[in-house]
């Protein structure tokens, strides 16, 4: 199957992308179907193809996923091919196991200004700064990466270099934004090293490949957009409820994204905070309308917020955001903290521990003003009410004398988060990086110290959606 639904042209109508969705969902479905037959042994562990096959190691080190699914994608494609693959996220890797396969793939994007991800923080500081003898190894390393930063795709080309270093052979692919012609050219080039690795057993591919998949979608109809802001300073947002065509809402857990490419921008899909859980009946998110310079709304929150109609489809598909899942935290007391839309991805894990008979959980939540601001409002009052919530602290920008951001109400409380982190608390943050992301993580670093705030990323309790 081609990626052909992505393409659709800039101002195919809403029936047509209707259709070219329900073809893709029925070539997909042929697809998944093949998919099964391979066994995931763990979540990111070994996949199992014909156990005989030549060892592949496939790695990645993701923020918010994009990496983490293309990695999926090629462990399943290799896997099905006859390869004993294991697929590991980079703070999983060690030398050992480096060095035991003579093959590897790297998906690796770059976050902050030119950073690694949060998850690699233990594999910089250990594998990336030491030596191994990678002398015979064959790797290839895909990095993602956005040219807007200036430190284009830094981190993929960091791990490159040392790779090499350490006498591996390979080659680097930047990719940016996730441009399909970069995209294609890496599945290229692993469809070359699939039949060199493989030698004299490769079955040719068929000619269409395949596997380089955007995450399935679905049609989904709009149910219900309500205004959550109204009189707001901010742009209005508004909570968006969909409901699938199938009438079956597909799989998913708290922290996760939905994926979508409006009609005018069918080439650049986007991701949005899954704000429900499945039991709510509807996949629902957060999206504010964005103005650009001259007052024209951005094209997909403009189609979300304004253009499409309350009853119209869109095709929807679940993007797994491990990152951001409660995984390991699931037992942990937890503080969620963000700002505007970013309540979305907090909501979804307020809701799943709510389901789980789980409280323990502190949110500080940022916007502009208590008046107009104050979404969820009755929702959150209730939970703090009942239990769910052991603290709410709001904090309003713009609330005259009291105003503050969600990194002072952090300071004004850090006895309170020394105490909640003592006691194995852990950490979510989602919303804007730029001030928001920001300011938090400073406001940890000099409540929690740098090495405090290490430990928590080592450990998977300092967990980040920001954009
Ligand atoms: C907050 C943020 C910071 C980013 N910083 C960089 C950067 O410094 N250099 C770069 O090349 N790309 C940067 N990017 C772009 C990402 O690398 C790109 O979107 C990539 O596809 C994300 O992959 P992931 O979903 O696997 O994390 C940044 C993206 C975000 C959201």
């Amino acid at each position: 199957m081609s990626l052909d639904w992505v393409l659709t042209p800039a101002r195919v109508s809403g029936a047509a992308a209707l259709l070219a969705a329900y073809a893709a969902l029925c070539l997909r479905t042929g697809w998944m179907a093949r998919q099964r037959r391979l066994a995931f042994t763990h979540d990111s562990e070994e996949l199992a193809g014909h156990v005989q096959g030549p060892p592949v190691l496939v790695v990645f080190a993701s923020q918010t996923g994009q990496a983490e699914g293309l990695a999926r994608a090629a462990a399943r494609m290799l896997g099905g091919s006859g390869f004993r693959v294991t697929l590991l996220p980079v703070d999983r890797l060690d030398g050992a196991v480096l060095r035991s396969h003579p093959h590897s793939l790297w998906m690796l994007s770059t976050t902050g200004e030119g950073d690694a991800p949060d998850h690699a923080l233990h594999f910089v500081q250990k594998l990336l700064a030491g030596a191994q003898d990678l002398s015979g190894h064959r790797c290839q390393v895909l990095a993602l990466g956005d040219r807007e930063y200036r430190q284009f795709c830094s981190f993929g080309i960091q791990v490159h270099e040392w790779l090499l270093a350490q006498g591996a052979e390979g080659d680097l692919i930047c990719v940016d934004n996730m441009e399909r012609a970069a995209l294609q050219a890496w599945q290229g080039r692993v469809n070359e090293l699939r039949q060199a690795w493989l030698g004299q057993d490769a079955e040719a591919l068929p000619a269409q490949d395949e596997w380089l998949l955007p995450p399935a979608s679905e049609p989904f109809i709009l149910k219900r957009r309500t205004l959550l802001n109204p009189g707001s300073q901010g742009g209005p947002l508004y909570l968006l409820e969909w409901e699938p065509v199938s009438g079956r809402l597909p799989a998913w857990q708290s922290g996760d994204l939905a994926s979508l490419a409006v009609p005018a921008d069918p080439d650049r899909p986007r991701d949005y905070s899954i704000a429900s859980i499945v039991e709510d009946g509807s996949l629902q998110m957060l999206v504010r309308l964005s103005l650009r310079d001259d007052g024209i709304p951005g094209l997909a929150s403009g189609w979300l917020c304004e253009g499409m109609a309350v009853g119209d489809s869109l095709a929807l598909a679940i993007r797994q955001h491990s990152s951001f899942r409660l995984g390991e935290n699931r037992e942990r007391p937890l503080i969620l903290i963000g700002n505007g839309s970013g309540l979305a991805g907090l909501l979804g894990h307020l809701k799943a521990r709510v389901r789980a008979g789980r409280g323990d959980q502190w949110l500080v939540f940022g916007e502009r003003n208590s008046r107009h601001d104050a979404f969820c409002g009755e929702q959150l009052a209730q939970w703090l009410r009942e239990g769910w919530l052991q603290r709410l602290d709001q904090a309003w920008s713009r609330d005259g004398d009291g105003a503050r951001y969600v990194q002072d109400v952090l300071l004004q409380q850090q006895d309170q988060l020394k105490a909640w982190v003592q006691r194995g608390a852990a950490i979510y943050v989602c919303g804007s990086q730029q001030g928001m992301g920001q300011g938090v993580d400073r406001a940890l670093r000099l409540v929690l110290g740098d090495t405090g705030v290490q430990a928590l990323v080592h450990e998977g309790r300092y967990r980040r959606d920001v954009y």
